[in-house]
Formats: structure tokens, sequence, C-alpha cells
């Protein structure tokens, strides 16, 4: 839906992943608990969808090794999405065993990183994933897709927007509910993510497109303007900007949720999130990952006093 005077869209969702996205690269592994209390306490800002965990393997990402219990003992809050990461269908199985009720496919636009993230080629990916919606459709289990290196890749660099729309359509055309295009390692700008996004817009439509942004370079709300001007109505962030991808050396964090909100406040565009109870849950995390936030609408917040 589009305000007719702003020419935006009147309301974003926003995926939070920092449970999974956010946390996945800490090295030191986060306590059971501590994740649990992270989702519970996300659950409870108005997020609409929270990415609970991964069900990979364990000697790849130690950290998403508690993946069941986590899935088991979170809250569920209705009207809350809880999708988790599932690369093959062995990992369908154990998380759909867990509990889960939504699953996302995490594909790429790149060879090089497809192999070094998930040990397979980009084709072989979409066979397994094409096993995972096959299963899910018997199941009504929503399945989202993500495409990593949509605007550049960590051992191959520049990615053509036309194999970024290729995966993107395959990902769409298997059943794949949403396209979540992933700037793995943060590297675009409003220029890559213009172009890229017209080449995929012209293979999915629009209402099944959402973006995925980490700020090594500083550009991530500003490739997220770009892209809710050009229509895209769905946002994945992290809360206090945590994240990166273990097989993304020095792509640092997500997007910071509370950054991402406080910019869609300004412009008027409905989240359903409230802004304060994502910062004090972002406090939560940085003092148990004794860090300091990643956002700067916290830092500022914290520095002042005062939220604007
Ligand atoms: C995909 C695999 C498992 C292939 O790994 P593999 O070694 O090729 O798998 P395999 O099928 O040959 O099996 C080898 C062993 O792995 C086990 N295994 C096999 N599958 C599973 C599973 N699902 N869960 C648990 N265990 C599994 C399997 O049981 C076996 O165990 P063993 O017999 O040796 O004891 C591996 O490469 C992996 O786990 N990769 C992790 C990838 C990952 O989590 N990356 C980070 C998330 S992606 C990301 O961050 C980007 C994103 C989404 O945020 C968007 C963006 O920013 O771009």
């Amino acid at each position: 839906y589009f305000s007719l005077s702003s020419g935006l869209p009147e309301y974003i969702k926003i995926v939070e992943v920092g449970p999974r996205d956010g946390l996945q690269n800490e090295k030191v592994i986060v306590p059971t608990d501590i994740k649990i209390e992270l989702i519970n306490r996300l659950s409870k800002t108005g997020l609409p969808a929270i990415e609970v965990t991964s069900f990979v393997s364990s000697k790849w990402v130690p950290q998403m090794a508690d993946h069941k219990e986590v899935m088991r003992g979170i809250e569920r809050h209705p009207g809350v999405q809880y999708p988790v990461l599932t690369p093959n269908l062995q990992g369908f199985h154990s998380a759909i065993a867990a509990g889960a009720t939504e699953v996302s496919v995490f594909g790429a636009a790149s060879e090089s990183f497809s192999k070094m993230n998930i040990n397979c080629s980009i084709e072989e990916s979409i066979e397994k994933f094409e096993e995972i919606a096959k299963s899910a459709r018997n199941m009504d289990i929503p399945v989202r897709g993500y495409v990593s290196c949509a605007l550049g890749c960590p051992y191959e660099g520049n990615i053509i927007p036309a194999k970024v729309a290729e995966v993107s359509k395959r990902l769409y055309s298997m059943g794949c509910y949403e396209i979540s295009l992933g700037d793995t390692i943060g590297v675009g700008t409003p220029g890559s993510m213009k172009r890229m996004l017209e080449a995929v817009m012209k293979e999915i439509p629009l209402s099944a497109l959402a973006v995925h942004c980490h700020d090594t370079y500083g550009q991530a709300l500003a490739n997220i303007l770009t892209a809710i001007q050009m229509g895209v109505a769905v946002v994945d962030s992290s809360v206090a900007g945590l994240g990166g991808c273990p097989y993304a050396k020095g792509a640092t964090g997500n997007v910071a949720t509370e950054d991402v909100i406080y910019m869609l406040n300004g412009l008027g565009i409905n989240t359903g999130v409230d802004l304060y109870t994502v910062m004090e849950t972002g406090n939560f995390i940085c003092t148990a990952l004794n860090k300091k936030t990643n956002s700067k609408v916290a830092q500022a917040s914290f520095n002042t006093g005062t939220i604007h």
C-alpha cells in the first residue's frame, strides 16, 4: 500500500534477524537462555517476524548448535512469525521436529560464496532447496528465500544484477513467498542497489521482495531508503546492529533495527514496532555480550538521555 502523497509504502515490515544473523558470528558461545530471553524480549516490541536460529551443521557454525533448545524454549506471540534457516532436507526435518512453522533457504548469486558458505554450487543448492520447498508445500510451511552477495561477493567482487535476478527467480518459482536480497558484505551503494533491484523487479513482483543490508561501508540506511523509494516494503535488520556472516570475512554488522525504525518513523512510515523497547532489548543483549551497540540511534539516545 502506497501513500499517494509521498510515493513511499505506508507500512514496512521489519524482519528481525538479530538472534540468528546477529549472533552467528559471535566468537564466544552465547548461553541458550540469553538467546531465548533475547527472542522473548523482541517478541514484545511489535516486530512481526523474528529469525530464531539456523538448523545448520554445528561444525560449521558452533554458535547455532543449540537450535533445537532455542526453538523449543521461546514464547511464541500470536501474529509473530519465527522463521529459521535450513540449508537442506536434514535441517528442514530437524527444524520441523523442533516446532518450526516457517523456514528460510539461503542461496547466493556468487558461485564462490555458495561453495564457501554451504559447500555446494548454486545449481546443487537449488536442488536442495527444491526438496525443502516440496516438503514444505506438503506441510503448509512457508519458505523464505535469501540471495546472498546481491551487491558484491567477498571472493568474486562485483556480481552482475542479471545473476541476482536469475537466482531470485528460481527461488521464487519454486515457491519461496519472499526473496530477501542480501548485501552480505555491505559494499552496495544507492546506485548499485537501484540497478540490482531494477533487474530483479523484471522477474519478481515487488510485493515479494525484501532487502537485507549490512553496514560495512556505512551505506545501509541509504541503500534501504533507495529500496523503499522503489517500493520494497520488507526490510531485514538486527537489534543493536549485531551480525555478520562467518563465511564473509570483514563484513560487519547488519543495519541496526533501531536505526531503521528511527528513519521510518521520521518518514511517517508505520512499522508497528516500538523503538524504545527495541533499544532496551539492544541494551540487554549488548550487556550480555559485553559489547557496545552498533546502533547510532541507541548510542545517541543513551549519550543524551533522550529519544527524538
Ligand atoms: C550446509 C552444510 C550443512 C553442508 O555441509 P556438508 O559438510 O557439505 O554436509 P554433508 O551433507 O556432506 O554432511 C556432512 C555432515 O554435516 C551434517 N549435516 C548436514 N546438514 C546438516 C544440517 N542441516 N544440520 C546439522 N548437520 C548437518 C551431516 O549429518 C554430516 O555429519 P557427520 O556425519 O559428519 O557427523 C554446511 O555447509 C553448513 O552448515 N553451513 C553453514 C552455513 C551457514 O549457516 N552460514 C551462515 C548463514 S548464511 C548468511 O549469514 C547470509 C544471510 C542469510 O544472512 C544473508 C546475507 O547477509 O547475505
